[in-house]
C-alpha cells in the first residue's frame, strides 16, 4: 500500500510485526483473561503511521481501514488514550500505511497503537515514560506494551511483564492462510489446554521443538491453518503465531528462507523476512 498526497510536513514512524515464539498458557485470571507465557520476536515486517500534529485538539485518520470504524481503530484509540492522560490539547492527523495482515497473529493493530503513543509522546512534548506509556497501551491490548518496551522479550501476567530476551539472528517464513481467527473465541475454547507449567526464560532456548498452546484448538477450528502448518512443516519445525492465523518456520540463514518462501509462495500469501535485534522506536526520547 502506498499513499497518495501526504503532506510533507508529515513524519514517518515504522510499527513492526512480531511473532510469538513460543506460547504457554498457564492460567486464568478471575477477569476471565488468560496467564501466559511467550516469546516475542519483532520482525522486518512493518506498517508505517504518518503522523502530522494538529493545534486544534483534533484526531483525524485519514487511512480507513474496511470494517473498522475510526474510533476503533487502535491509532485513534491510541492518540485519544494519551490526550486524556496527559492533559494535551494538541491533536494529530493519522495515515496508518498497513503491510501487515490484519488478525494474523502478528500485533499490527497492537504495533500501530504502540508507534502511535510512542510518537505522539514525542511530538506532544508529554513526557510520559516509558513504563506510563505501557501501562496506557495495556488498556488498548495485551500485546501493546512489548511494542513500548522496546526489545524482544519474554513475557508472562497477560503479556506485560516483560524481561528482555535473546533471540538468535534469524530469519522467518510467514505464512498467512486465507482465513481470520476470533481470539477470544480461541481463548474461551473448551478445549484450550491452560495448564502449563511457569517456566523463566532469560536466553532464548535452540532446542527444539518449541510450542504454541492455542495451535492445537486453532487448527481443529480453521483447517485452512493446520493445512499451511502441514506444508510449512515439510520444510522444518513449523509453528503458528499467537491466536493465528499465520504460521512461520525460523531458518538460520537467508538463503535457507529464500528458498522456502519461493516454494510456498505460490500458493500462499507469504513474507520473507529477517528478525530485528530490537524495535525501530527504542531509542526513540
Ligand atoms: C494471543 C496473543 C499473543 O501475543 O496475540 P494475537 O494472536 O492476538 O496477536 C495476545 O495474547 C492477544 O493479545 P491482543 O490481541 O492484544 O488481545 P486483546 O485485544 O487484549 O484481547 C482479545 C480477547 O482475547 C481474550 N484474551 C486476551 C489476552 C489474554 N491474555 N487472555 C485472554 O483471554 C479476551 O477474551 C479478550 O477480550
Ligand atoms: N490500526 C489497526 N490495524 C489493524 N487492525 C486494527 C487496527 N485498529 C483496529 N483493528 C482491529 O483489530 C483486529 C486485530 O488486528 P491485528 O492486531 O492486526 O491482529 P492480531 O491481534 O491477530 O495480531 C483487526 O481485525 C481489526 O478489526
Amino acid at each position: 500500500m502506498t499513499l497518495q498526497n501526504l503532506p510533507a510536513d508529515a513524519q514517518a514512524f515504522l510499527a513492526p510485526a512480531k511473532l510469538n515464539l513460543m506460547l504457554h498458557i498457564t492460567g486464568r485470571r478471575d477477569d476471565g483473561y488468560h496467564l501466559l507465557e511467550t516469546v516475542f520476536t519483532f520482525i522486518g515486517l512493518y506498517d508505517t503511521v504518518h503522523i502530522r500534529s494538529r493545534n486544534d485538539g483534533q484526531i483525524v485518520l485519514h487511512t480507513l481501514i474496511d470494517g473498522v470504524d475510526a474510533e476503533q481503530d487502535l491509532s485513534v484509540r491510541a492518540a485519544r488514550a494519551l490526550q486524556q492522560a496527559s492533559g494535551s490539547t494538541l491533536g494529530a492527523d493519522l495515515w496508518v500505511e498497513k503491510n501487515i495482515p490484519m488478525g494474523g497473529g502478528l500485533g499490527g493493530g497492537s504495533s500501530d497503537a504502540a508507534t502511535v503513543l510512542l510518537a505522539l509522546n514525542q511530538l506532544w512534548h508529554t513526557q510520559l515514560t516509558r513504563q506510563q506509556l505501557m501501562d496506557l497501551g495495556l488498556k488498548l491490548g495485551a500485546d501493546v506494551p512489548v511494542f513500548i518496551f522496546g526489545q524482544n522479550s519474554f513475557a508472562s501476567g497477560i503479556g506485560e511483564v516483560l524481561t528482555e530476551v535473546s533471540v538468535p539472528n534469524q530469519w522467518y517464513v510467514v505464512v498467512k492462510p486465507n482465513v481470520h481467527v476470533a481470539t477470544a473465541k480461541i481463548f474461551g475454547h473448551e478445549r484450550l489446554t491452560r495448564d502449563s507449567a511457569p517456566s523463566i526464560i532469560r536466553v532464548f532456548p535452540r532446542v527444539q521443538p518449541l510450542r504454541n498452546d492455542m495451535q492445537a484448538v486453532v487448527c481443529e477450528e480453521y483447517p485452512e491453518v493446520a493445512a499451511a502448518l502441514s506444508r510449512l512443516k515439510q520444510f522444518g519445525a513449523a509453528m503458528m503465531t499467537g491466536s493465528g492465523a499465520c504460521v512461520f518456520l525460523a531458518c538460520e540463514t537467508e538463503s535457507a528462507a529464500r528458498e522456502v518462501y519461493a516454494q510456498v509462495a505460490t500458493e500462499y500469501e507469504a513474507y520473507c523476512v529477517a528478525g530485528l535485534d530490537q524495535h525501530p522506536l527504542s531509542t526513540l526520547k
